[in-house]
């Protein structure tokens, strides 16, 4: 099988990303955890860049001893010195130099002809030669430049001794096609081509980072740039965990793949997320939360009959526990019993219907339900105690200056409905005033708690109530993603489980029922 070499730039195309700036201990770390993870080669940085960063490249080429230590330069004398400076220490150096070739960078950014390119390519090349046995070259924005001029860029880099050569689409312009016909071009008409390595190098400015990498492999590429979670300038760089997975899920089509130590790809995206400061998006391939995530109930059931129904790879590979079936209002019942049995509960058909209805109420209310929620829904749900009372609507008016005023409708048994109106010291006063109104129990509110059960601004609260009435002392318990609402469920149901209580003999105020 062929292999395809991994360069990871992380550390320097990645760091180009706004707002990123990583010091040497953090550059370290990430330049570890990407050893581990068995790249073939690292750019630790752009040492002409700062004292900073020249002292960050040089901490990783000490630190790391299983990966080629790449440093970027112009193709200048002071800036490839810079990167002899930084490399003395490495185990397996290598400079990347790069210089512009196409016409638009020629004309307005280097203001130099071909020739001139040619000449101070050359140079740059045969200068570093004396110091590294191993030198890339990149014509930056190759993507746009001639491709008879491109072949002659090559052509010269191989002479002046370079072991490398890069091909930026350094502003994400081209597409599969073109890319790959650009290696495909390379092949079939440098001379020299066969001693050197082809490099892909593609930005995802049009989100087609990857796929052109991958079609530069198809027609020949040998080496694979990007970052890790794609991160870098503008749209970022091809992300090395989907070149990865990509290869190793088609080996049938690609028939190449990476030494890359799969496993280690999630740990190193978390690593890189945190120490970066970006956050890698939910629905990002491979290592977004949602990769192996699935939501919907016909997928759900898919899933749990044969995984291979909905993923394509496993979880497992790049070093994940499991795939997570994630309960919300698109959910199906297999889904729904299998996330109880998980959580200790093995309910009958009907419990679980009636369980489940309960569920889809809230899933419509609340974007992620969790399995408090779910503890929260089932337990309420489990304590049968005859509805007299059903809450039907509350409407609540507050203002700081203005008497809070609550109307209730409640149903009854029979289907009819009490409605009344009440006002009170505060909300949940003015709604308790209103259901004894309607109810005409007479009982004392002796402890009112509440808590929230579940996180987030959709959390669920959970209101506990106790009612006193003579002998009788009960409590009463509401949840809901609204704090009144679920003031009011905790009194509706206290209510109720009173006059269910008061058909058995008074055993006394500290006898309260626990549920
Ligand atoms: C496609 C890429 O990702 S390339 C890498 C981009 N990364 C970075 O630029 C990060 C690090 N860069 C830096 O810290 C600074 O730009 C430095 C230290 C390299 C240079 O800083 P300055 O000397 O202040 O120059 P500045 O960045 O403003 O301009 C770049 C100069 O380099 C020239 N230049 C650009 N690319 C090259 C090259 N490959 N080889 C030689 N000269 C180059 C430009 O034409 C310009 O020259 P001029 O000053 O004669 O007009
Ligand atoms: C330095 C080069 C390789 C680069 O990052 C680009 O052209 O995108
Ligand atoms: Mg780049």
């Amino acid at each position: 099988m062929r292999k395809i070499y991994i360069f990871d730039t992380t550390l320097r195309d990645g760091e180009q990303s706004p707002g990123v700036n990583l010091n040497m201990q953090e550059k370290v770390e990430i330049a570890l955890q990407l050893e581990k993870l068995g790249v073939d080669r690292i750019e630790a940085g752009f040492p002409a860049a700062s004292p900073g960063d020249l002292a960050g490249v040089n901490a990783v080429a000490r630190a790391v001893k299983n990966a080629t230590i790449v440093g970027l330069s112009r193709s200048r004398t002071q800036d490839i010195d810079a990167v002899r400076e930084a490399l003395k220490d490495a185990q397996d150096p290598c400079i990347h130099l790069f210089l512009a070739s196409s016409p638009i960078h020629r004309k307005h950014k280097l203001r130099m002809e071909k020739h001139q390119v040619l000449e101070a390519a050359e140079a740059a090349i045969r200068y570093a030669k004396q110091y590294f046995s191993k030198v890339e070259f990149s014509p930056e924005d190759a993507g746009r430049t001639e491709l008879d001029f491109l072949c002659e860029v090559t052509e010269m880099a191989i002479r002046a001794g370079a072991t490398v050569v890069n091909i930026p689409d350094t502003v994400g312009y081209l597409t599969p096609y073109e890319y790959g016909n650009i290696f495909k071009t390379l092949k079939e008409n440098v001379n020299g081509i066969e001693k050197i390595q082809l490099s892909a190098h593609c930005h995802d400015d049009l989100g087609m980072a990857t796929a052109n990498a991958l079609a530069a492999i198809l027609n020949g590429a040998d080496q694979i740039e990007g970052t890790i979670n794609g991160i870098g300038e503008r749209a970022g760089n091809t992300a090395i965990e989907e070149v990865a997975l990509a290869l190793e899920t088609r080996q049938d089509f690609f028939q190449a793949k990476t030494g890359l130590v799969l496993s280690e790809i999630a740990r190193t995206s978390r690593l890189v997320s945190k120490l970066t400061g970006m956050p890698v998006p939910g629905n990002k391939a491979i290592v977004g939360a949602n990769a192996f995530a699935h939501e919907s109930g016909i997928h759900q059931d898919g899933m749990l009959k044969e995984k291979t129904t909905y993923e394509i790879m496993s979880p497992e590979t790049i070093g994940l526990k499991e795939s997570k079936l994630t309960l919300g209002k698109l959910s199906g019942r297999h889904a729904f019993r299998e996330k109880l049995v998980d959580l200790g509960y093995d309910l009958g058909d009907e419990q679980l219907n009636t369980a489940f209805g309960k569920f889809k109420a809230l899933a419509d209310k609340k974007k992620n339900v969790t399995d408090e929620d779910i503890l929260a829904l089932i337990e309420e749900k489990l304590i049968e105690t005859p509805e007299v009372y059903v809450l039907e609507t509350i409407q609540v008016s507050y203002g700081n200056q203005s008497t809070p005023t609550a109307t209730v409708r409640l149903k009854l048994q029979d289907g009819s409905y009490l409605d009344e109106a009440a006002v009170g010291n505060g909300s949940v006063d003015a709604i308790y005033k209103a259901i004894d109104k309607a109810t005409q129990e007479e009982v004392e509110l002796g402890d009112y708690s509440i808590q929230s059960v579940t996180q987030g601004k959709d959390a669920l609260g959970e209101v506990h109530v106790v009612l006193s009435q003579g002998d009788y002392s009960v409590q009463g318990r509401g949840v809901s993603t609204d704090i009144l609402e679920a003031s009011a469920r905790a009194y509706v149901d206290a209510l109720n489980r009173l006059i269910e209580k008061r058909k058995t003999p008074a055993r006394g105020r500290d006898n309260v029922t626990l549920i």
